[in-house]
């Protein structure tokens, strides 16, 4: 994607410090015959957790896989932390999970950080750096207990929480979550949320996670709803609440869906 040209000033950063994490302008993505996200325009920013909310099917997944740069056909704007998406500068300033864990079975927890680790932090000098990394990541997913297990046998939500620790691994600065607390029981899912907090008010890491699940929406300083490839609100869940005068995210969401569609019949109707 060609954002900028060199000669222009630094992107996204309105003259006034840090760009936010993500900046998007009309950016679109066909994948295959369809136009699957459209002339979106939207920002997360740094040091809070934006959620991406929306059904199955809407987009979210793309939307997450162009910020980090591994979709095809986009176009329109998209600056990540200032440059250009799929900048190669951006890959160890960004981590990203998607919602297959990535981790070989064959290897216990350690063996698969110390691997990617490695990826990330090549070479004999860095190796007392890698160690402390590696046991970081591994406390933060409170997976401490578990360090000589093989990944082969975890659970499920051990094994995405391998995937999540892969991710910290760098000290991110824009984490990119898709569906993280899938299949993972209350607990974990108010430990998990409690570490994407702090990740945002400690480290300033901008957090941008999805899911569909409405209740997670009340634990996001922001939120982007989603549908059929578009953005219908983006905000915190008090001002949807309050805009929408509903009680709940989900009843904004749903009145959202309503007054998009009831626009949609007047648009139709009047050509
Ligand atoms: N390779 C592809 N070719 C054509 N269309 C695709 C392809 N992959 C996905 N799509 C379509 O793009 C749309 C958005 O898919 P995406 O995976 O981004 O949605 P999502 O909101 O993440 O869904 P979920 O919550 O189920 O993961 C869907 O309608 C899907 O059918």
């Amino acid at each position: 994607m060609m954002n900028y040209s060199s000669g222009t000033p630094h992107p996204g950063t309105d003259g006034e410090g840090e760009p936010p994490a993500v900046r998007a302008r009309d950016l679109t993505v066909v994948r295959g015959p369809r136009t699957v996200l459209r002339g979106l325009g939207f920002t997360v920013p740094r040091g809070q957790v934006t959620g991406l909310l929306g059904p199955s099917g809407c987009g979210k997944s793309t939307l997450m896989r162009a910020v980090v740069g591994t979709q095809a056909k986009v176009t329109g704007t998209l600056d990540v932390l200032g440059l250009p998406a799929g900048h190669p500068a951006l890959r160890t300033r960004i981590g990203y999970v998607t919602q297959a864990p990535s981790v070989y079975d064959d290897l216990t927890v350690r063996q698969n950080l110390d691997y990617f680790a490695a990826i990330l932090d090549p070479g004999r000098a860095a190796a007392d750096r890698r160690h402390e990394n590696v046991t970081r990541a591994i406390a933060d997913v409170d997976l401490t207990t578990h360090t000589d297990a093989l990944a082969g046998n975890l659970s499920g939500g051990q094994r995405s929480r391998v995937s999540l620790a892969v991710a910290l691994l760098g000290t991110p600065e824009l984490l990119v979550l898709d569906e993280p607390t899938v299949g993972l029981d209350p607990v974990l899912r108010r430990d998990l949320w409690q570490l994407f907090h702090a990740l945002a008010a400690e480290r300033g890491a901008g957090l941008l996670i999805s899911s569909h699940v409405m209740d997670e929406a009340e634990r996001c300083h922001r939120l982007l709803l989603m549908r059929e490839g578009e953005i219908l609100a983006d905000g915190t869940p008090d001002a949807l609440r309050t805009g929408t005068g509903s009680d709940t995210v989900e009843a904004a969401f749903l009145h959202l869906v309503d007054a998009a569609a009831a626009a949609n019949r007047t648009k139709e109707t009047s050509r």
